[in-house]
């Protein structure tokens, strides 16, 4: 990624709370595509939308959106962006819908009516209706309409499809791909839901105790992160620790070793060089590629 083309610039971003340290956090989300951070519960995805959104301060570091710096409650700024953030106010639970997107009209000179109400009827969302009388489903459903109405520039959603049905996240798809289609749009968001990730984001971020542990283009890291399994024979166990992205090794039984490698290709050309017989190979998933992320992070800092 060209770094110039970055719309978010997190440079050594730290904040401490009580019982977590988010950071040093250095993160650039490329202007044009969907960045989709991935990380374990409590591993700061939500403080860093609340950072970026000056809900929240930064005990150091610096963060800039669209070259402008984030942290002087810049309205102009903040009108450039649509936010879903992870949990409704229960402060907003009185209000109806109508009078809820009443307010955030007032804040945003982009809001488009037709979008509003052609957003509300593709969800099937009645905005009549108390916010806290609505579903968590539909509650979602009227928040992501709120964020996409004004058409931002950027979207930052932590974790949009939570409680949503199976047909209302198809739906949220194709209108997430529908705004990305404008051009110039781009999305930051958090997710746990593996097919998203697949269906939506062009890079990964993985985020582990409030440290981003890489930045990747997704295609490249699925088609990079695979399981091998080789014939047990000769010395091929310690032969192994030379196989090209050996992330670990271990005996699987019946006469078979299981080797993770996050370099295939260069890993299949070794093993047919070396004469070592593949039995099997899979791609990898997601939470497998993040556990194993884990696992080499904790070495690295017992080692440290
Ligand atoms: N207002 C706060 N005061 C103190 N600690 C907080 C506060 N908000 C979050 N934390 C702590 O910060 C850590 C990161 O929380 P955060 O909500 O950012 O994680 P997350 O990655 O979004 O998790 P999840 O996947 O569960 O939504 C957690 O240990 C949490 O307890």
């Amino acid at each position: 990624m060209n770094n110039d083309e970055a719309v978010i610039r997190l440079t050594e971003v730290e904040q401490s709370r009580a019982h977590f340290k988010l950071g040093p956090l250095n993160l650039n989300v490329p202007k044009g595509y969907v960045t989709a951070i991935v990380g374990p519960n409590g591993s700061g995805k939500s403080s860093t939308f609340r950072l970026l959104l000056d809900l929240a301060k930064a005990d150091r570091g610096s963060m800039e959106m669209f070259g402008e710096p984030v942290g002087r409650d810049d309205v102009k700024l903040k009108q450039r962006v649509g936010y879903l953030p992870d949990d409704s106010l229960s402060e907003e639970d009185s209000l109806r819908g109508s009078e809820r997107a009443a307010f955030t009209k007032i804040w945003y000179p982009g809001w488009d009516v037709n979008r509003y109400t052609e957003l509300l009827n593709l969800f099937e969302v009645n905005p009549d209706l108390k916010l806290g009388k609505m579903s968590k489903g539909m509650r979602r459903k009227f928040e992501l309409t709120l964020a996409l109405s004004h058409d931002p520039e950027l979207l930052l959603l932590d974790e949009p499809s939570s409680g949503l049905d199976p047909l209302a996240w198809k739906k949220m798809i194709e209108v997430l791909h529908h705004y990305m289609e404008q051009g110039n749009r781009t999305i930051l968001m958090a997710t746990h839901i593996i097919d998203e990730v697949r269906r939506l984001a062009d890079y990964i971020v993985f985020l582990v105790n409030g440290r981003a542990l890489g930045v990747y283009e997704k295609d490249e890291l699925f088609s990079s992160w695979h399981i091998f399994y080789v014939q047990d024979e000769r010395s091929v166990y310690e032969l192994l620790s030379g196989i090209p992205g050996i992330r670990a090794k271990e005996k699987a039984g019946g006469g078979v070793i299981k080797v993770i490698t996050n370099k295939a290709m260069d890993a299949e050309k070794w093993l047919q060089k070396e004469g070592i017989k593949i039995t099997g190979r899979t791609p990898m998933e997601l939470d497998e590629i993040m556990a194993s992320l884990i696992d080499n992070d904790r070495l690295r800092m017992r080692q440290s």
